[in-house]
């Protein structure tokens, strides 16, 4: 009797999972289990956690919606905190299990703990299976090239083409018998739950993100439906509004959707409804996203270095005073505390917007580019490692372009996208603060002439 153990990690959803349908074809009985790595909830990176509260109570959602979806096929998750390289092994050993099977990360960090966890569960393999993206391994390869620029690498997608590869259906018919498992030394998920949203009570305009793959199929389902795809390339870089730009992506980063299923909503609306720039837009962000994936496997820890790609280390450096003040959205740029507002109390930023306070952070602050994207993927509601990291070194001049870093000019950006001011007042941006740092040089008190 085959007895596998799966491991729901970026992949919390049941349809268009490789993984787990390899596991409903390659298992008697089955059991489900997600970790909460505690590593991930202090502030170890940049003075900032590695997952923040606002993501954390979106996967808490998340992993309660899995849980009754698997309960409907006669299943339970248990979910565990503690590091899976100790708890995974420990649990495989209490039930005899044959194999452990999960989805591949992409991030060099999360590969690690595959890694010591593989090691640490010695005989016992464990299956991962890459599914994080549109294409698999074997098409990126017969681009027999290096990923070279983003342009490069769309440009060679679309010559080849890469095809997309159908998505795989979830079957509860398919499931194999539950592997009965103690569960109650697991989490409590609505008591965690309930403590990351008291952590969060300061929301003041919150974003309706309703957590979980059938919210986030039903909100594929709506944006099609709605019509507003014709028009996305004129709206995606509007600073705020729902239907704006689609909304995917707090869902691609927890795995509730998988990309595929997002380009197969685009073609067929190009099918039934209308293909024109808009949607052809939808598929090139998809492939922006596509890129920085191939990008962060390839690069592994050079994503966090901070000379990343470059020939030498930037000229800038970690300032406490004005990192704060940027955080707080308290400097003297309005539309940047505005964004930074937007941020702290939704989660979630425009694009143009990320881009705008990540330009003002390395080239206007001076800052060293990694307590940013630090920052940002504390919270970030759709913090994906090589979205985020990928696209900070691109701004800060570190990362692949070939143009050498993002210099957005504050003002013509608000005269762009805010020109009446609508969106600096609704997210309160005026501080009145006119300097960044409350002590200069010309402040500094002057040695006595004796001490020189
Ligand atoms: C400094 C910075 C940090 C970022 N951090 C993240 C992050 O942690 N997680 C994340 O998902 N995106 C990140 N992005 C990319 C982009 O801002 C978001 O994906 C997008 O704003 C999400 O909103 P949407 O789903 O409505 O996007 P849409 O405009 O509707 O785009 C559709 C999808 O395409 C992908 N996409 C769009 N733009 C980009 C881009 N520039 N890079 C990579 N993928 C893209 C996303 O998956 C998105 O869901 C970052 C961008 C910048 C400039």
């Amino acid at each position: 009797m085959k007895k596998t153990l799966y491991w729901f990690t970026q992949d919390l959803r049941l349809d268009d999972n490789l993984a787990l349908d390899f596991a409903a074809h390659n298992s008697d009985a089955l059991t489900f289990v997600y970790v909460i790595n505690p590593k991930y909830r202090t502030q170890t990176n940049h003075h900032c956690k590695l997952l923040g509260d606002r993501q954390a109570a979106f996967i808490a959602d998340s992993l309660m919606t899995l849980d009754s979806q698997l309960t409907a096929c006669g299943h339970k998750l248990l979910v565990l905190e503690g590091e899976p390289n100790h708890l995974l092994p420990e649990l495989v050993a209490k039930y005899q299990i044959n194999q452990v099977i999960c989805a591949e990360p992409v991030g060099f960090y999360e590969r690690a703990i595959l890694q010591q966890t593989r090691r640490a569960l010695g005989a016992v393999p464990v299956h991962s299976f890459w599914q994080h993206t549109l294409f698999d391994q074997a098409q990126i390869q017969t681009l027999n090239s290096d990923l070279g620029s983003f342009t490069q690498f769309r440009k060679r997608v679309e010559k080849a083409p890469l095809s997309v590869v159908t998505a795989c259906r979830f079957d509860s018919n398919k499931m194999p018998a539950p592997l009965g498992i103690d569960s109650s030394a697991g989490v409590a998920l609505e008591q965690w739950q309930a403590q990351l949203q008291s952590n969060l009570s300061e929301t003041r305009v919150p974003l309706d993100f309703p957590a979980g793959e059938e919210a986030a199929q039903a909100h594929l389902k709506d944006y099609f439906e709605s019509g507003v795809a014709r028009r996305y390339k004129e709206t995606r870089n509007e600073l705020d509004g729902w239907l704006n730009s689609t909304k995917m992506s707090p869902y691609l980063a927890l795995g509730n959707l998988s990309p595929r299923q997002i380009w197969w909503a685009t073609d067929t609306f190009e099918r039934q409804v209308e293909a024109n720039e808009s949607t052809y837009w939808i598929k090139f962000e998809l492939l922006w996203r596509e890129y920085f994936q191939w990008l962060s496997l390839k690069l592994g820890a050079k994503l966090y270095r901070f000379q990343g790609l470059a020939q030498s280390k930037p000229l800038t450096t970690f300032m406490p005073e004005r990192f704060v003040r940027w955080c707080e959205g308290n400097t003297p740029a309005s539309l940047v505390n505005a964004l930074m507002n937007q941020l702290n109390e939704t989660g979630y930023m425009s694009n143009r917007g990320r881009q705008i306070v990540a330009s003002y952070f390395v080239h206007e602050l001076g800052l060293d580019w990694r307590y940013g994207a630090a920052y940002f993927q504390q919270q970030l509601l759709d913090f994906d490692v090589a979205s985020n990291w990928g696209n900070w070194q691109y701004i800060a001049g570190v990362g692949v372009d070939p143009r050498g870093g993002r210099h957005f000019n504050i003002e013509k950006q608000a005269q762009l996208y805010d020109p009446q001011g609508v969106f600096v007042a609704k997210w309160r941006g005026k501080q009145g603060i006119t300097t960044v740092d409350s002590v200069d040089a010309a402040d500094w008190p002057m040695p006595a002439e004796a001490d020189v």
